[in-house]
């Protein structure tokens, strides 16, 4: 008896939950796990709808099968290929021979190069549909949401929108599947993680994908996503909050954010983290961007409108982690921010001049005063710091 769960009459989810994986995509820590969904629809023809990574294939197939009994599985739809999803394909296959693989020409091109299945497919194009018996499936094609070949599955009968990795979220599943089951104010922090760090550098073709949506689809009774929660409560609530994000629309709070070896740039972000609190600002998140995984800061990053960042000189160049922080905002196209700078050294100099040279890749508004310390901060450099925290307060309280 494995434990499939009922979306409506026939169709159910049969995804699994990861709690090994340390790091999705061996980037991003996975403290509290990942669920991989997949979805059957029994009707009179069987359909699935994406498949799980390949360490689960085992309890994947059980539970298929446990949904449809004797019954084989007609097609096998493809939302989106990479391999945390499509590594079970190949053993479906083998599992159901005549089942026909749905995807668009460029899913055929993936499922070729990564698993060499050139036979049994069918390509559908945007907007086709898919009968089977009682409903009628339609695809919509979402390229770059966040593969070129991604696309989403909406069933016209029950209005269940299976959107790929859209409007997923990090965090397995522990007994509960629906929005409807669980404090969500718990997941939200999981769910922004996800997006600014998979999705977020796609956010204007997710803006643009949403807004089609809600033209197109009169009603979407439920999303069901590849990761996480499935929405049958409030489907609204996590297209809004996409939506949100996707346009960088942030809340009044500040992330300052120091790379410090010895401490003396770290004396500087404190001043200006004090200064924040003492001018009203209530959310003030300090980063230490050597301990603090990236991925926690660009979640707080996506989620506010200041952000400080301040960095010692490292054999001439901005200290490492704050680079690999500083390349990651830029190529998620970092906007909309007010944004502070300030940097230490003791010879040559660089950090500062790495972030200056940030401010100019990002579209956001900087702050004065720009500081720049050798050796230990003075009382002086330490006043510039407590201004700057004060401009950036004062900025960050008008934006909203
Ligand atoms: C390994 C190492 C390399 C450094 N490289 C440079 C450098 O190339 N140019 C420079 O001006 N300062 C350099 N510094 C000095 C630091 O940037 C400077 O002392 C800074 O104030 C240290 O800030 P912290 O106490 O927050 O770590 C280096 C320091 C260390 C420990």
């Amino acid at each position: 008896m494995y434990n499939s769960i009922k979306l409506s009459e026939n169709v159910h989810w049969v995804g699994v939950n990861d709690k090994e994986t340390d790091l999705f995509e061996s980037l991003w820590p996975l403290p509290e796990g990942i669920s991989y969904n997949s979805y059957v629809i029994n009707d009179d023809k069987v359909a699935l709808i994406d498949t799980v990574k390949i360490n689960y294939t085992d309890t994947y197939l059980e539970k298929v099968k446990d949904v449809i009994g004797d019954k084989k599985v007609d097609y096998l739809i493809i939302n989106h290929m990479e391999p945390d999803h499509s590594g079970s394909i190949k053993s479906m296959r083998e599992a159901f021979p005549e089942m026909k693989i749905v995807g668009n020409a460029k899913t055929m091109n993936f499922l070729e190069g990564f698993y060499g299945i050139t036979e049994g497919t069918m390509v559908i194009e945007d907007g086709d549909e898919l009968n089977l018996g009682s409903r009628t499936l339609k695809f919509y094609l979402t390229p770059m949401v966040h593969w070129p070949e991604t696309m989403m599955t909406f069933d016209q009968k029950d209005k269940i929108l299976f959107a790929g990795d859209a409007f997923g979220g990090f965090g397995s599943l522990n007994g509960y599947l629906f929005d409807d089951e669980v404090n969500i104010e718990y997941f939200e922090d999981e769910i922004r993680r996800y997006f600014s760090n998979i999705i977020g550098k796609y956010g204007p073709v997710v803006h643009k994908t949403i807004s089609r949506l809600r033209k197109e689809i009169d009603q979407i009774g439920m999303v069901a996503t590849t990761h996480g929660l499935v929405w049958r409560e409030d489907p609204a609530h996590i297209i809004d909050e996409y939506d949100k994000w996707s346009q960088q629309q942030t809340e009044n709070g500040v992330v300052v954010v120091y790379g410090s070896m010895y401490g003396n740039t770290k004396i500087m972000a404190e001043t200006v983290a004090r200064s924040l609190s003492e001018n009203g600002i209530e959310q003030i998140r300090l980063f230490d961007v050597s301990r603090k995984d990236i991925s926690y800061i660009i979640n707080d990053i996506w989620k506010y409108n200041g952000i400080v960042l301040g960095s010692c000189t490292y054999n001439t160049e901005i200290f490492p982690p704050m680079e690999y922080l500083l390349k990651s905002l830029e190529s998620r196209n970092l906007r909309n921010r007010v944004l502070g700078i300030f940097g230490s050294y003791s010879w040559s100099g660089g950090a500062l001049d790495r972030l200056k040279d940030f401010k100019e890749k990002v579209n956001c508004n900087l702050v004065e005063p720009v500081i720049e310390s050798q050796f230990a901060p003075s009382g002086d450099i330490l006043e510039k710091c407590y201004l700057l925290g004060e401009n950036v307060a004062s900025k960050v309280k008008e934006n909203n």
